[in-house]
């Protein structure tokens, strides 16, 4: 069974079909890539995927459950987690505490016990601390856990993100171009990264990203959308070699 299918999505905003009778099957633990021209309809997939916006058309089904309809919160908590093409992260607050808004969503405690600091609310804390500080680690950025999130270098700060969204525990990661405004070098330590992530998490990836050396180093697989249909699917050379795809990309 794959771990995302999704079968004839669509939304329309005004007279704009942004996103049409769309189609994917993602396998467990699949690195998969979702690109096409500016304005194809990338993000709304991302959008109609988390619960940002509900589809008019469609079916999402995570692991063998339709999660179509829910609310975002609940999506996240079905096993979907997302970074954004533009960073979004708590600025003011420690990278510590960014990654554990995201371990909250896992570890309710009641507001009362919250509010009282009652035991159970110190024991959850310091777990909370000990598994922020594991993730930090496995990215890199336990040296920075103290720092201001926005202090930190660009680079770093998406890698924040991916950090906060993975304490979520996400069968499915979600990353809205990763590497843009990246520079090689820090792409490069990018790729390694998302590699290193799906081995030890064993989580499904789905990027969406313009940078081709990213997209044809790490994707196993790529759907391309072009005015917000599926203009083609299939194993990454293959996509990137069809003619039609090379036609799209030159706007020919
Ligand atoms: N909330 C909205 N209201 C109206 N139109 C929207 C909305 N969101 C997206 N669109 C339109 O839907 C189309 C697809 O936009 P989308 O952002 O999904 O494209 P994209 O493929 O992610 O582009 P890019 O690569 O530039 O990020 C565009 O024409 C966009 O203007």
């Amino acid at each position: 069974m794959a771990l995302l299918e999704v079968k004839n999505l669509g939304i329309s905003f005004g007279g704009l079909r942004a996103v049409n009778s769309f189609e994917i099957s993602i396998e467990k633990e699949e690195l998969y890539g979702l690109i096409g021209p500016n304005g194809a309809g990338k993000t709304t997939v991302f959008n109609l995927l988390t619960g940002v916006y509900q589809p008019d058309a469609g079916k999402i089904i995570l692991d063998g459950t339709d999660i179509t309809g829910r609310k975002t919160t609940e999506i996240n908590r079905a096993g979907i987690a997302r970074t954004f093409q533009n960073i979004r992260l708590f600025k003011q607050m420690s990278v510590l505490d960014n990654v554990k808004v995201g371990l909250h969503n896992k570890h309710p405690y009641s507001t009362i016990e919250g509010i009282l600091r009652l035991p159970g609310y110190r024991k959850v804390e310091r777990e909370m601390d000990e598994q922020a500080m594991e993730l930090l680690k496995v990215f890199d950025l336990e040296k920075y856990a103290q720092t201001t999130a926005s202090n930190l270098p660009y680079g770093q700060q998406r890698r924040l993100e991916i950090a906060r969204a993975m304490a979520t525990e996400p069968k499915l990661l979600l990353l809205d171009e990763p590497a843009a405004g990246m520079n090689p070098n820090e792409t490069g330590e990018l790729m390694d990264m998302i590699r290193f992530v799906r081995e030890k998490f064993h989580v499904t990836v789905l990027l969406i990203e313009h940078d081709m050396k990213l997209v044809s180093g790490i994707c196993e697989r790529l759907t391309v959308l072009n005015f917000g249909e599926v203009l083609c699917q299939g194993a990454t050379s293959d996509v990137l070699n069809d003619p039609q795809v090379i036609t799209a990309y030159l706007g020919e």
